[in-house]
């Protein structure tokens, strides 16, 4: 976010009320992170995600794969998802977030957009406990909108940011990934999370 951005206090809570988000800022330096934006694209097993709206089945152009402690299955935005086995990479990252976060994980959805023009609208998640995002590729803008209230609080994520969502917060925000026309890189970006496995 700025040439201080390690100094970044990740006990800040930046959300006025009703949750908590903790920004980490990069905790993966560059070159470290795109060898893993490069082994994601290359080794993931990507599929298009289908979402079910006002009574249609929409694929998005945007592609999404699902891992975790063990083979799988998931009804998520109403589709079927299969989850896959833990890659070593995936793994990796998910114990060093969990020793920066104090939290524990057992699952990770990637999402992988192409260009800047894909993206991902306004919704929760809706698992209990924390969810924590990580960034490779290209930086893109990021933001959360109070249902009630309307506020909305923005970061702008680069490769190798972190930041997490805790408490109340996907009860009272929704957050979205905006498309834009000027970002043209490929983006990635994994949450990781606790679901019932
Ligand atoms: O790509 C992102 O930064 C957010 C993705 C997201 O909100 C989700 O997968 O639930
Ligand atoms: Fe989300």
């Amino acid at each position: 976010m700025d040439l201080f951005s390690e100094l970044n206090n990740p006990n800040k809570n930046y959300l006025p009320k009703d949750g908590i988000v903790n920004y980490y800022g990069s905790i993966i330096p560059n070159e470290e992170a795109n060898v893993y934006l490069k082994k994601f694209l290359e080794n993931i097993q990507w599929v298009n995600d289908t979402l079910y709206i006002a009574g249609k089945h929409i694929i998005t152009d945007r592609k999404i794969a699902w891992y975790g402690d063990r083979p799988f299955e998931l009804n998520y935005s109403s589709t079927k998802k299969i989850g896959h086995p833990w890659i070593n990479e995936l793994l990796e990252l998910k114990v060093k977030i969990e020793d920066i976060t104090n939290e524990t994980f057992n699952a990770c959805l990637l999402n992988l957009y192409h260009t800047g023009e894909e993206g991902v609208g306004w919704h929760s998640d809706s698992e209990k406990g924390a969810v924590a995002s990580l960034t490779f590729g290209a930086t893109r803008k990021f933001v959360f909108k109070h249902k009630k209230t309307k506020e909305k609080v923005e970061f702008n994520l680069r490769g190798g940011d972190l930041l997490v969502m805790r408490g109340s917060t996907q009860i009272h925000w929704v957050h979205r990934l905006p498309p834009t026309k000027k970002v043209k890189e490929p983006r990635i970006n994994l949450t990781f999370r606790t679901i019932n496995l």
